[in-house]
């Protein structure tokens, strides 16, 4: 109900009056939205991104400004307008692994992202299939042992949990590895890369710019890993407001002296840095309590009874069952197919033998600017329903 009608590109062929363009190769889809109809695909021209807009009312054609990453060679797909904020997208002639895409036209986030750019803005999700375990953040002021208590983590249950690898601008420590505890990178290059979207969330810490890209996040998630992000007060608040449905933890000191003692024993900072960052300790400190923001508060103490309520916390504190879920079935999608919309499921209709694959966005979750989970497919019951399902 309430789903505006996906038509054929010849409907609108024609309509445009402002001197653009069209050029249209046969593959687009064109879907309506209010006054807008939805160009999508075809067209490799980077200066459309394959992603045009006719204004109805006015009867321009926009070029959007398109982030995310987006679908290689869009040559061939279907499309399905969900919850009136984005359009689903089923490559034909793929793999289902490499086939679902969304393309936000109205989210929260594209709503935010219109306020930055004076222009339309959409932006691509891929969709994947099965689900990821809840990311982790974990904040504190420095020095209270965040990197060690992750460490016990990510060596205890190597397969279980993966570490979201941020940029920062800072200089690289004695024992540091590039792109192993951080992305090292200089200011312009990061700027211009938060300019371009690429950043889940970044912050100005100790007078240095740290940030966690979106890939970061996603190849852990990729790799069927839980991630754990190590930043800082600022930066768990806009993860908070993001799409990624993370569990907040804060780690205090026992007492300032013993932050300050941690500090110095570690070695790693000058004594400015050192001065600098137990400064802004206090003021983490007094935020880590603001209401909302913090699932749990960790005092670390004793290390080892600090690293057992973590466990805790994250169910694991027993020797859980870390084998790697099962992957789920990949089918081939033929060149033609079209979609169907029963409540939170799609019907994928793959050709003339009315085979079928069902997507189930019940428990669809995430989405633009990473990766779009909890998608699950299957075939249709071919014994319930008189059917067969597309080739796996
Ligand atoms: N917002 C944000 N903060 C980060 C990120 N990566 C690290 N931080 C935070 O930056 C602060 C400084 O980190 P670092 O220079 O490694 O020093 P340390 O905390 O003393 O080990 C810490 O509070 C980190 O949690 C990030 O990607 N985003
Ligand atoms: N519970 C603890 N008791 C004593 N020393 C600790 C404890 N936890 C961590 N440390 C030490 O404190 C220093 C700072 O820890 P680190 O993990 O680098 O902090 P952060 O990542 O929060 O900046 C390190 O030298 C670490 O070995």
């Amino acid at each position: 109900m309430g789903e505006a009608p996906v038509f054929f590109v010849d409907d609108i062929q024609g309509s445009f009056s402002n001197g653009f363009d069209l050029k249209l190769a046969g593959f687009e889809t064109a879907t309506a939205l209010g006054n807008k109809t939805y160009v999508i695909g075809g067209n490799d021209d980077p200066t459309s991104n394959g992603v045009r807009i006719l204004n109805k009312s006015t009867g321009e054609w926009v070029i959007p400004t398109v982030l995310g990453t987006k679908p290689k060679a869009l040559k061939g797909h279907s499309s399905l307008l969900l919850n009136q904020d984005k359009i689903l997208i089923i490559k034909s002639n793929s793999k289902s692994s490499e086939s679902v895409w969304f393309l936000e036209v109205d989210t929260q986030f594209i709503q935010d992202q219109k306020k930055k750019f004076d222009t339309e803005v959409v932006a691509w999700s891929k969709g994947v299939i099965g689900d990821a375990e809840r990311p982790i953040v974990i904040s504190g002021p420095s020095g209270v042992g965040k990197g060690t208590l992750i460490n016990l983590l990510m060596k205890e249950f190597p397969t279980k949990f993966g570490f979201s690898v941020s940029h920062t601008t800072r200089a690289p420590r004695e024992k540091e590895q590039d792109r192993v505890h951080y992305h090292f990178t200089k200011r312009s290059v990061m700027e211009e890369e938060i300019k371009a979207g690429k950043f889940l969330e970044f912050a100005a810490v100790h007078g240095n710019l740290y940030g966690t890209s979106i890939e970061a996040v996603d190849v852990v998630a990729d790799a069927g890993k839980r991630c754990i992000l190590d930043i800082d007060v600022q930066g768990a608040r806009s993860v908070r407001a993001s799409s990624l449905e993370a569990i907040f933890i804060f780690v205090c000191p026992p007492s300032f002296e013993e932050l300050e003692k941690r500090l110095r024993a570690r070695g790693t900072e000058t004594e400015e840095q050192i001065q600098k960052r137990l400064r802004n300790a206090k003021a983490e400190l007094e935020q880590g309590n603001s209401p909302g923001l913090f699932d749990h508060i960790l005092v670390n103490d004793d290390l080892e009874a600090c690293y057992e309520r973590l466990k805790n916390i994250l169910g694991i504190s027993e020797s859980v069952n870390i084998a790697p879920k099962t992957p789920n079935k990949v089918f081939d999608f033929p060149v033609d197919l079209s979609l169907s919309k029963i409540n939170e499921n799609i019907l994928i209709n793959c050709g003339p033998a009315e085979q079928r694959v069902v997507l189930d966005l019940s428990s669809m979750k995430g989405g633009a600017p990473g990766r779009t989970r909890g998608l699950n497919m299957y075939a249709f019951d071919p014994i319930t329903e008189g059917t067969n399902g597309c080739n796996s």
